[in-house]
């Protein structure tokens, strides 16, 4: 697969007086397990639903697989698997039943591919329950084997973890993860949880107000948290060179400097002499890490 597998570029949709999704341009390769990340509001769920043909774009285009998406271009979704928002299910109908119309749907040997999604998803328990009962993790679960019943090369998820307890939450980012790496299926999905996304994805987009204000590889944006050590003093300047002389590679912020270097991160009381023999005591040295979800913020930040 050499193809882009989600190409959008300058997809917009506005409603009235909201642009809910900005000339947005995103690449997905084959195989990536990508997050869009948002707070609510920032326009995830318009943007899946743009990228699944359910909604017209105001402008731009999508292309999945190298298909552009278009009404009537059917070929497509013989490749493609989605959830978004609040699975659809018969309701009377149980686990097992539901699944077998979906496969019917989809043109499948019914009974394995049936059996097949229901082992993957962990539904044996509840495959002769019905629809209506089950919880709303379980509900999720069915919705996923759903998704995976035709075994897609692209799945579309808006936020898979919602209605999950921390168990369910696992164990779908190890599904997830077993689909990526191991079977090459590209994941495309929304979620307003950094930390959670850090886990699982290897490419972030930050979506605000509809615009992407950043992409890049999750690492990039996780080494933003790490722990650095925060130096106050009198004479910011001097310190500076002095530390600089030590070696240490200072960085002025505002009315501090920060050092990112483990040396400095390891061993504060090091740098508090650099800084007391050169004539700048320090009146504060702390080392603080921020927290995933305020780098986030912070680049969401108004
Ligand atoms: N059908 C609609 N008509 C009018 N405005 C809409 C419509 N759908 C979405 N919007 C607006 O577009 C913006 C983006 O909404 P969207 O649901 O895509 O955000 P989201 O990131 O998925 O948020 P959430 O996490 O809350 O679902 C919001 O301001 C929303 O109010």
């Amino acid at each position: 697969m050499g193809t882009t597998a989600v190409e959008t570029t300058r997809l917009t949709k506005r409603y009235r007086d909201v642009t809910a999704v900005d000339e947005l341009t995103l690449r997905v390769a084959p195989g990536e397990i990508h997050a869009l990340l948002g707070l609510n509001g920032a326009g995830k769920t318009t943007t899946i639903r743009l990228l699944l043909g359910m909604i017209r774009p105001t402008g731009g285009e999508v292309r999945l697989l190298g298909t552009p998406v278009r009404p009537g271009a059917r070929a497509v979704w013989s490749r493609v698997g989605y959830l978004v928002e609040s699975p659809s299910a018969y309701p009377e109908l149980t686990v097992a039943e539901n699944l077998a119309v979906a496969a019917r749907l989809h043109g499948l040997r019914e009974r394995s591919a049936v059996t097949g999604a229901i082992e993957r998803l962990g539904l044996g328990p509840y495959a002769g329950r019905r629809a209506r009962t089950l919880s709303l993790g379980n509900a999720q679960r069915l919705g996923l084997a759903k998704a995976l019943l035709h075994r897609p090369d692209l799945l579309i998820l808006d936020e898979p973890a919602n209605g999950l307890d921390p168990a369910g939450v696992a164990e779908i980012r190890a599904l997830l993860h077993d689909l990526a790496h191991r079977d090459g299926v590209t994941v495309l999905l929304s979620s307003h949880l950094l930390a959670e996304v850090a886990r699982l994805a290897g490419r972030i987009g930050v979506l605000d107000q509809g615009r992407l204000v950043w992409t890049g590889a999750t690492g990039e944006l996780t080494a933003r948290a790490r722990p650095r050590l925060h130096v106050t003093t009198r004479d910011l300047a001097a310190a500076a060179a002095a530390l600089l002389a030590a070696g240490y590679r200072p960085e002025l912020a505002g009315d501090e400097l920060l050092m990112a270097g483990e040396q400095a991160v390891t061993h504060p009381e090091a740098v508090a002499e650099v800084l007391v023999e050169s004539g700048c005591p320090p009146t504060r040295l702390a080392v603080e890490g921020d927290d995933l979800e305020s780098c986030f913020l912070r680049l969401v930040a108004p």
